[in-house]
């Protein structure tokens, strides 16, 4: 396991584009290749290599700001996780994640996070499934918002190119991601990569557009879409796909939305990520029609099992004895006391006995507060020793807001 440097970049790729089945080859892709790792180094990069020293295997982690409970923290956002085909089941994943997770702990880092291309892989290294999101549809027809949604004379919406919209758009989304759980702080790298609207990334669809609502003091929602073209003997039957839609205030909501379902030839809207409690299920006169599908999104990993749980803040105080496993981060194993509440928590080593025992993927799948630890519980992979305990912990790390990301990284 070691580290990379600039020329080698295109060897790690040929492994990880060949085990994520992309369609391009490392030359092919050309400057995008680069793209992060020009803005924010080549440090965070690991490579596997077999006896020969050709790399076999790697992984990687963004550094991000994150909206958690508790406030924007850093977060590795782990990625370009792939090994070479001849070289798998071998250990060779689990001593790159070994290793990684080691780095960050040595470099202070808490929180690792991850989308996961397998939900078969993660579990065992210590990251939990902690966010869904939900996948929308709706056929225009039916996407009539009610006659009460708040609609303000003051607010119009443009329809630009990327470039145009840019800085509105950053403007807005600066806002939400404050705020907002499971959003990142985008830098110029991940805008410049988001507005850049590659021909050849298009999958089919038409351009990137941008639809701005803006209000008297500024924009106040955005969306980003594509419509994809579609024909058939009774007519079009066209499809405009929604990348993001963020809207800071219920008016800017029922702009936006409005606007979207407005467009002549359109006949379908589909909506990549909404948050759990997006309005628009709220808005509509039959909510019904909208044709919802959760899907997987963040999955969490706490590096620093105490840090991370005392920086956090709670719903309600709780005080538990925590009995944690954790494999591939050794430093977090054994036993801790918790007494946290609305302000933070203190964390400590204990003698005491365990009121529950887990490993520490179910602490990451609870941390943001969507995922209960009744689900593990009644599956029989958390043990309660102390009546009462996890439900006692559950009301602490409930959150009333859905996390959303929102972006695949
Ligand atoms: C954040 C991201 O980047 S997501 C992208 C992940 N990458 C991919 O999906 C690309 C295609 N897959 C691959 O390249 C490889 O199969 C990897 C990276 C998923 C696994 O690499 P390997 O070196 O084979 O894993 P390794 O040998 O260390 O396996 C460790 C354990 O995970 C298990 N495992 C590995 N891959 C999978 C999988 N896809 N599904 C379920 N279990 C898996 C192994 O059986 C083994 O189990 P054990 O600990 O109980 O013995």
């Amino acid at each position: 396991m070691r580290g990379i440097d600039r020329d080698e970049l295109p060897e790690v790729a040929e492994v990880t584009l060949t085990a994520m089945i992309a369609p391009d080859l490392p030359e092919e892709v050309g400057e995008r290749l680069h793209h992060f790792p020009e803005h924010h180094g080549y440090g965070r990069i690991l490579a596997a290599t077999d006896e020969h020293g050709a790399i076999v295997g790697s992984t990687r982690s963004h550094a991000f700001d994150m909206a958690l409970p508790g406030g924007v923290r850093r977060v590795a956002g782990v990625t370009g996780v792939g090994v070479w085909p001849t070289h798998r089941r071998q250990g060779v994943l689990s001593a790159l994640m070994r290793r990684q997770l080691a780095d960050l702990k040595a470099d202070g880092e808490h929180y690792a996070a991850l989308w996961a291309s397998e939900s078969g892989i993660y579990g065992r290294y210590g990251f939990g499934l902690a966010v869904t999101e939900t996948e929308a549809a709706i056929d225009v027809h039916h996407a009539a918002l009610r006659a009460d949604a708040p609609r303000d004379g003051g607010l119009r919406v443009l329809l630009e190119r990327p470039g145009a919209a840019r800085a509105a758009v950053e403007e807005v989304f600066a806002r939400v991601a404050r705020t907002q759980l499971g959003r990142f702080a985008r830098d110029r790298a991940w805008w410049d990569r988001l507005l850049k609207d590659d021909p050849a990334e298009r999958g089919g669809k038409g351009p990137l557009r941008v639809s701005v609502v803006q209000g008297p003091d500024g924009p106040v929602g955005y969306a980003l879409h594509r419509a994809e073209r579609r024909w058939s003997v009774h007519g079009s039957r066209s499809v405009l796909h929604v990348q993001e839609a963020v809207a800071l205030t219920p008016a800017a909501h029922t702009a936006l939305y409005e606007h979207l379902f407005s467009f002549d030839l359109i006949t379908r809207v589909e909506f990549s990520w909404l948050a759990q409690d997006d309005p628009l299920e709220h808005l509509l006169v039959d909510h019904q029609k909208l044709e919802t599908t959760p899907v997987d999104s963040l999955w969490i990993r706490l590096v620093d099992m105490p840090a991370a749980l005392s920086e956090r803040t709670y719903a309600a105080p709780f005080e538990a004895v925590l009995g944690i496993t954790d494999r591939y981060a050794p430093w977090n194993a054994g036993t801790w006391h918790v007494e946290g509440g609305p302000d933070g928590a203190r964390v400590e080593t204990t003698d005491a006995a365990p009121d529950v025992s887990l490993d520490v993927s179910h602490l990451g799948a609870a941390h943001l507060g969507q995922r209960p630890l009744l689900g593990p519980l009644r599956a029989g992979l958390v043990t309660e020793h102390t009546p009462g305990a996890v439900a006692r912990l559950d009301t602490a790390l409930f959150r009333p807001d859905p996390a959303i990301c929102g972006l695949i990284f």
